[in-house]
């Protein structure tokens, strides 16, 4: 990874506006200010020396009447491959379980309930390559595979639910997903969800390894909410979101991998624009550093190019969490109301106002090869 490569927006702006100035420019660009999560001595001092980045923020919620409040903590985590992409195989996988077993221990400190992991998170990100060895060697059963079992042993420790993102081999009929399992806090394997959208852009050539997903938009229901999992690209499908939104997620995950030349002007709308749109909280997590591979790829590379972190989580208010670097491991600790979902949904109606009726009447006739787009002419 370059040693130059820019922290981050919130820093920079940190550091050169008057503080004034940066509270006007942070209500605007972030929304109703997320306070700072008071985390125990105990997890900051393990962070600096496990060399990660540990924030905490808070959404709160207005105390109501009938309810009581349903504060929960979610932690996501982002980090680097720890051993070089020629390293053999089981050393990788091996090194990446001790690396994240050192953050979710953190995470437990920090009181967390559900944690979620970035894309593919046991592997370098190689489906730049194109290359099927050795890569497809890191796929593993969903329910039965060594990271599950890590995964099982994690959630059981710490009793929190796990997402862990992997790329899935289906024995049975042969097939690779891109998929998460979903952990409960009990160590039951909950189910899984298949990225439903694969990339066709750039150097992302994960149609050549995997299918796209055949689980539907299924949300979870866990002991601390109601969960999603909205692998990556499909971040980019309003629709998608709004599919999970429509079976009762009250917390959507986007496990994600995806680098700055492409994707980064969009990224810090995109997740947060469907909190907006669907009442509901969404979480962010991208990879950070630069993967280097040994053969070339098509498109003339070694590198996929900077995968900048700046995991986030957004607020059915339009507010949102300062980012954790573009650079560094890191482990975002977010406690938030579920609360808000519906009292935000009461303010706006975005969901109660939609017509979905209409939309799904013309969409069946939209998909249709004989189709007439609606234009009047004059
Ligand atoms: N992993 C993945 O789907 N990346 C595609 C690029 C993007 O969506 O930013």
């Amino acid at each position: 990874m370059s040693a130059c490569e820019f922290e981050s927006v919130e820093k920079c702006l940190e550091s050169h506006l008057p503080e004034a100035e940066l509270t006007e420019v942070q209500r605007i660009l972030f929304g109703k200010e997320t306070k700072k999560l008071d985390l125990p001595a105990s997890a900051v001092e393990a962070a600096s020396e496990r060399d990660f980045e540990l924030k905490g923020y808070r959404f709160d919620a207005v105390q109501e009447q009938l309810r009581p409040p349903r504060r929960i903590r979610v932690g996501l985590i982002q980090h680097r491959i720890v051993l070089p992409t020629d390293a053999p195989i089981l050393d990788q996988i091996t090194a990446m379980h001790n690396r994240i077993g050192e953050l979710v221990e953190v995470a437990a400190m920090c009181g967390v309930n559900i944690i979620c992991f970035q894309e593919t998170w046991t592997m370098p990100f190689a489906f730049c390559t194109r290359e099927k060895d050795p890569w497809t060697e890191f796929a593993e059963s969903a329910e039965e595979g060594n990271t599950t079992r890590f995964c099982q042993e994690l959630a059981k420790k710490y009793n929190m639910v796990v997402v862990s993102p992997i790329l899935e081999r289906e024995e049975l009929h042969s097939t690779l997903w891109n998929t998460a399992v979903v952990i409960s806090n009990s160590g039951n394997v909950l189910g899984k969800s298949r990225k439903n959208h694969i990339p066709r852009i750039g150097d992302f050539n994960e149609s050549t390894y995997y299918m796209e997903g055949d689980t539907g938009h299924t949300v979870f229901q866990t002991q601390f909410g109601k969960i999603a999992v909205n692998i990556c690209y499909g971040r980019h499908h309003p629709l998608n979101w709004f599919m999970y939104s429509i079976n009762g997620a009250e917390i959507i995950f986007n496990p994600s991998a995806t680098v700055g030349a492409l994707s980064e002007p969009m990224w810090s709308i995109e997740a947060r624009n469907a909190a907006i749109a669907n009442h509901c909280f969404t979480c962010a997590i991208n990879r950070v550093g630069t993967e280097h591979f040994k053969s070339e790829f098509t498109s003339a590379h070694h590198d996929f190019g900077h995968f900048y972190g700046s995991s986030y989580v957004a607020a059915p208010d339009g507010s949102r969490t300062p980012g954790l670097s573009r650079t560094r491991d890191g482990l975002l600790v977010v406690e938030m109301d579920l609360n808000l979902n519906r009292q935000i949904s009461d303010k706006w109606s975005f969901k109660m106002t939609g017509r979905y009726a209409e939309y799904a009447e013309e969409l069946t006739k939209a998909v249709r090869h004989d189709f007439k787009p609606k234009i009047v002419k004059e």
